[in-house]
């Protein structure tokens, strides 16, 4: 079984991440996608983020009648702050059988080399890298292990969602209706 890792802190998971989920689950060779919720992302500051918790159930609500994409809570039993690395040898080491790719935007791959032993995620996984706006995937792209795909795009980020909530204005149609519901529900990002 081929599995796509896409690790995010999905603060809150959007209509951008459900996109490259849905592609690469349903429009590549990889038999499904695991959507891994990151409690902390070592190179992002914890302000404005939530409850890892509330992360994790949007991301839920978000996929539940998605086909071939799962969420994986994995990171929540792990320590902190989540090192890529650390989880791919947990999950290995519980999924033998399992063929894991790491599915990955430009603008993380141009950090990769500050990520811990990146040089190791790069001997041993493949990486499926999607373009973003402003990222040039040309220099990383030319390793390997490294595949770039031919992905649809929607700018949209976490970060203007966030603000738009806490200054009232309408995030509909940037994230599902039933996240929407949740982060009304429980007063979330005001
Ligand atoms: N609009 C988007 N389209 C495709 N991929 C995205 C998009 N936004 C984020 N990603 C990717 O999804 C993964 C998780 O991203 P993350 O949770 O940081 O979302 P974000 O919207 O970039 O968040 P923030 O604005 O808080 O930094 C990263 O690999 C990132 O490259
Ligand atoms: O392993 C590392 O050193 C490392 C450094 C930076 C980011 N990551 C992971 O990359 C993922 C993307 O994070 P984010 O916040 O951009 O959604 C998330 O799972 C982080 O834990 C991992």
């Amino acid at each position: 079984m081929k599995i796509g890792l896409f690790f995010g802190s999905f603060n809150p998971i959007h209509t951008g991440h459900l996109i490259i989920a849905n592609y690469m689950a349903n429009h590549t060779e990889l038999d499904k996608v695991w959507l891994v919720v990151s409690p902390h992302n070592p190179l992002k500051e914890k302000k404005d983020l939530i409850q890892v918790y509330d992360r994790l159930e949007m991301a839920k609500l978000a996929t539940e009648e998605a086909d071939n994409i799962i969420v994986s809570d994995i990171e929540l039993k792990l320590p902190q702050p989540s090192y890529t690395i650390d989880t791919l040898t947990h999950l290995k080491a519980l999924y033998p059988d399992h063929d894991f790719v790491l599915i990955m935007g430009a603008d993380n791959l141009k950090s990769l080399k500050k990520w811990k032993n990146y040089e190791i995620i790069l001997r041993d996984y493949s990486i499926y890298v999607y373009p973003r706006p402003g990222y040039d995937e040309a220099e990383l792209a030319s390793h390997p292990s490294v595949t770039v795909t031919n992905t649809p795009l929607m700018e949209i980020s976490s970060t203007f969602i966030r603000r738009a909530i806490s200054n009232d204005k309408s995030v509909r149609y940037f994230l599902p209706d039933k996240v929407i519901e949740f982060i009304d529900s429980k007063g979330l990002y005001k």
